[in-house]
């Protein structure tokens, strides 16, 4: 409707950003016109890096311990690994402790599930994050569910998630 009435006017606007005097007309109600704007997504990132890190300094200059992530890996994917390694190390950037409990691949569904929901009741680990792919024989859904929403890093988890 916006959008409409601007084009009639002689003006292109996407309804975000300030109307482009144009001489065009045009006829067709739904053009729309944005500027681009550049992502500078290592600056985005070393801010993220800035602001949890600075954040978890004031935990520990209040007396508190630093958040506690652990990550479950099982099976030896070298891709999971990298993943693994580079969570580990911008925990380590940030000031979070950081612990991986890597299982072989042949762990069954039900050990996977129990040392879950051992990480679950755990009062010194803050978040859980389960490394997929798991093995075949492992059913991803309902280990992503068994995390608690509240120690759910990832999102996984179907309250976290937003759908079924
Ligand atoms: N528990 C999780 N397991 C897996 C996840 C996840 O988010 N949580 N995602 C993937 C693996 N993965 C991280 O673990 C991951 C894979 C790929 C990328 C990515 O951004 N790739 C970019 C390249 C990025 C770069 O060059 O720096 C791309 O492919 O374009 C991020 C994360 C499966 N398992």
């Amino acid at each position: 409707m916006f959008v409409g009435r601007c084009v009639l006017l002689g003006l292109v606007t996407c309804g975000r950003h300030k109307p482009l005097n144009t001489s065009l007309r045009c006829l067709h109600f739904t053009q729309t016109r944005c500027r681009a704007q550049l992502l500078d997504g290592k600056k985005v990132a070393g801010d993220i890096y800035q602001e949890l890190s600075s954040e978890v300094t004031g935990m520990v200059s209040e007396g508190r311990r630093a958040p506690h992530l652990v990550l479950v890996r099982v099976g030896g994917d070298p891709a999971s690994g990298s993943y693994v390694k580079n969570k580990t190390r911008a925990a380590d950037k940030i000031g979070i402790q950081s612990t991986v409990h890597h299982l072989p691949a042949d762990t069954s569904q039900s050990t996977l599930l129990s040392l879950v929901n051992q990480l679950n009741i755990d009062p010194d680990v803050d978040g859980i994050l389960v490394q997929l792919p798991l093995p075949g024989h492992v059913e991803e859904k309902l280990v992503c569910n068994a995390v608690i929403p509240e120690k759910d890093v990832d999102g996984f988890h179907v309250l976290n998630i937003g759908k079924d």
